[in-house]
């Protein structure tokens, strides 16, 4: 039951500490983010790539320094339910006019939780469910700028809009020839819109902040016409002289969901309300849930929170069981799913066989780097939980079986439910060895080709995968590859890539073992091939398009270039799409079939609110 009167003398200080807490994180978080247009300027990449990883790390800052507070003024973790529930309720009433409610929400979940007993995450104390609303949010300061603004062309007047549009950014960089890439655009937007009549809400809205992310700077709207709205994103580059192009016009649904990925680093983006961000996000990408919006724009924390929320919701309204994944099973890892809800859970285990000479912090830190690092469109984001309460009742035995035997030390039985205390969840992909079982010759191709571009891609941005066996990476949707087991990942520059020695003798020779000496971070390329190409059909492909990687050169070059300092280009769209490779190509990606993919590897019925 909630009090009937506010009458505890520090349940408000303690509200005003909490926001306080907050509003410092989001200050940091926001001017880190809105820097990213300075150092986009000054072509700073390496500074680009430290900001997105040092942002991730702000806000467990933010919440370990607001506990401490907590703790060391009011002795926090001694207050009774009645003052927390004040504390609520005054908490509410501060963020009344706020700009960031949600995210204020979630931190409050995330310093009380650090404080309180499981027994105390109810929703009289903290915020299961949100409090306060998000909509119609504005703010009138009028250094603000709106969340995006709105433009009215004509056929007459289009081209200059366009280019205003652009303009209205204020990079202070020259373009080599706006005009030339205005055209481009023009072209691409008239493709669209076809012959027919602008209606007369014709417009073109467009988020008032680009979007940062390593190299490229992307600007993000839609065009409204009728009833139909077309989303888009222009990609802003550098040249070798520093001046800006245009690079490519990406639009529609399938071009934005490849745009924000769950497998890409989060973007630096200056908001000042990132509720309306989404939302006009969302309208672009109806499917996308909400949270994977929110981690897309760096707000993990709430990200995971809506996740988590999502999650419950779906598991009060099914049925099914919490099961082994599918697929070959990990020597480190414990992997589940289940069924109806397109993610995997996944345990480290407290033993692994002798091949694998880890430990369980050896293998937190390489999730963390994949966290912290530039994913490139090739490695899948993972949510990392503690102490996650699953209804028992909805596990397979044999799963139980299995975590009793290989996890017991994160497990704990409480009543009908199981805890897990340490977990990471990712999108659920078809792991790769099984979708070659069932593919089709053009769909084996496909996948063989995307398999080594996943590679080259990984190596391009400093990542060896260790093992890069078949059943480690995993389809997605889009018929992307993806890479997902990170237990074993390197920097390249810390792999020294050798070839095999030549045998000193015969013995060396005919012997079955590995004769010559290897060390922790040597790789031999030449050795690939037999533990990936033992399929024929798989193996011809292989060779017609990624030989080069059984080749030590290949891997050395890339090592020395990056060691060099070079930092590489991403491109979260094919080649193809860009102006520059795009003779007699159709702008949109909508009329080109997507690779068909077998049965499993449609999603099922997800639905988050
Ligand atoms: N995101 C995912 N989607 C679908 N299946 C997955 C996913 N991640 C893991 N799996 C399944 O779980 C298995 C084990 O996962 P993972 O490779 O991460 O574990 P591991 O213990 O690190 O493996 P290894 O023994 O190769 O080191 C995979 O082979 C695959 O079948």
């Amino acid at each position: 039951m909630f009090p009937s009167a506010l009458d505890d003398t520090h349940a408000f200080d303690i509200a005003q500490a909490l926001v306080e807490g907050f509003n410092r994180h989001y200050r940091l978080f926001r001017q880190t983010s809105a820097e990213a247009k300075q150092r986009f300027e000054a072509a700073d990449w390496h500074g680009q790539q430290r900001a997105q990883r040092e942002r991730i790390e702000y806000y467990d800052r933010r919440v370990a320094e607001a506990v401490e507070r907590l703790e060391s003024e009011f002795g926090a973790s001694r207050l009774s339910t009645g003052v927390w529930q004040q504390i609520k309720l005054h908490y509410i009433g501060l963020l009344t006019d706020h700009m960031q409610p949600e995210l204020a929400e979630t931190f409050f979940n995330s310093v009380t939780t650090k404080i309180l007993h499981r027994s105390y995450f109810r929703n009289d104390i903290l915020f299961v469910r949100p409090a306060l609303s998000t909509e119609y949010i504005e703010n009138l300061e009028p250094a603000e700028q709106p969340t995006y603004r709105s433009y009215y062309p004509t056929r007459s007047t289009l081209r200059e809009t366009v280019r205003q549009i652009v303009e209205h950014f204020g990079l202070t960089l020259p373009f080599v020839d706006l005009d030339n890439d205005v055209s481009h655009i023009l072209e691409a937007v008239l493709e669209r819109l076809g012959d027919g009549r602008l209606k007369t809400n014709f417009q073109i809205q467009v988020l008032s902040s680009l979007f940062y992310r390593n190299k490229g700077a992307y600007l993000v709207g839609k065009i409204v016409n009728g009833f139909v709205e077309t989303p888009f994103a222009l990609p802003i580059l550098h040249n070798r002289n520093n001046q800006l192009y245009i690079d490519a016009a990406l639009f529609g649904v399938d071009d934005m969901l490849l745009l924000f990925s769950f497998a890409r680093a989060y973007f630096m983006v200056d908001m000042a309300i990132p509720s309306a961000t989404v939302q006009f996000l969302r309208s672009l990408m109806p499917r996308k849930p909400k949270a994977e919006l929110y981690n897309a724009l760096g707000l993990q924390k709430h990200g995971k929170n809506l996740f988590y929320r999502d999650f419950q919701y779906h598991l009060r309204h099914s049925t099914d069981k919490f099961r082994i994944a599918p697929g070959i099973k990990g020597m480190v890892m414990l992997v589940f799913d289940l069924p109806s809800f397109p993610f995997v859970f996944k345990v480290i285990k407290d033993f692994y066989p002798p091949q694998k000479d880890t430990t369980r912090e050896l293998i937190q830190s390489k999730y963390l780097l994949v966290k912290q690092h530039d994913r490139v469109g090739r490695m899948a984001d993972t949510l990392e939980y503690s102490n996650v309460a699953f209804p028992r009742a909805r596990f397979e035995d044999e799963l139980v079986a299995e975590l009793k035997h290989f996890c017991p030390s994160v497990l704990e039985e409480d009543g009908d439910s199981l805890i897990i205390r340490h977990l990471y969840i990712e999108r659920r992909m078809v792991p790769l060895n099984i979708y070659l079982q069932d593919a089709r010759p053009d769909q084996m191709e496909h996948a063989v080709l995307e398999y080594g571009n996943a590679i080259k891609d990984l190596v391009a941005a400093n990542i060896f995968p260790g093992d890069m066996l078949w059943k480690n990476f995993g389809v997605t949707r889009h018929g992307k590859v993806v890479f997902y087991d990170y237990d074993e990942i390197e920097y390249i520059t810390d792999c020294n890539f050798r070839r095999v020695p030549a045998p000193r003798n015969e013995e060396d020779e005919m012997s079955g073992e590995i004769w010559y000496a290897v060390g922790p971070k040597d790789v031999f390329p030449e050795t690939f091939g037999p533990f990936l190409l033992g399929h024929p059909g798989v193996r011809e492909i292989f060779m017609k398009y990624h030989a080069d990687l059984l080749d030590v050169d290949f891997w050395q070059s890339h090592k020395d270039r990056i060691g060099g300092g070079h930092v590489h280009d991403v491109f979260p769209y094919e080649q193809r799409r860009r102006f520059r490779h795009r003779v007699g190509q159709p702008f949109s990606s909508v009329d080109e079939p997507l690779p068909v993919l077998p049965p499993g590897a449609v999603d099922n019925g997800y639905n988050p609110l």
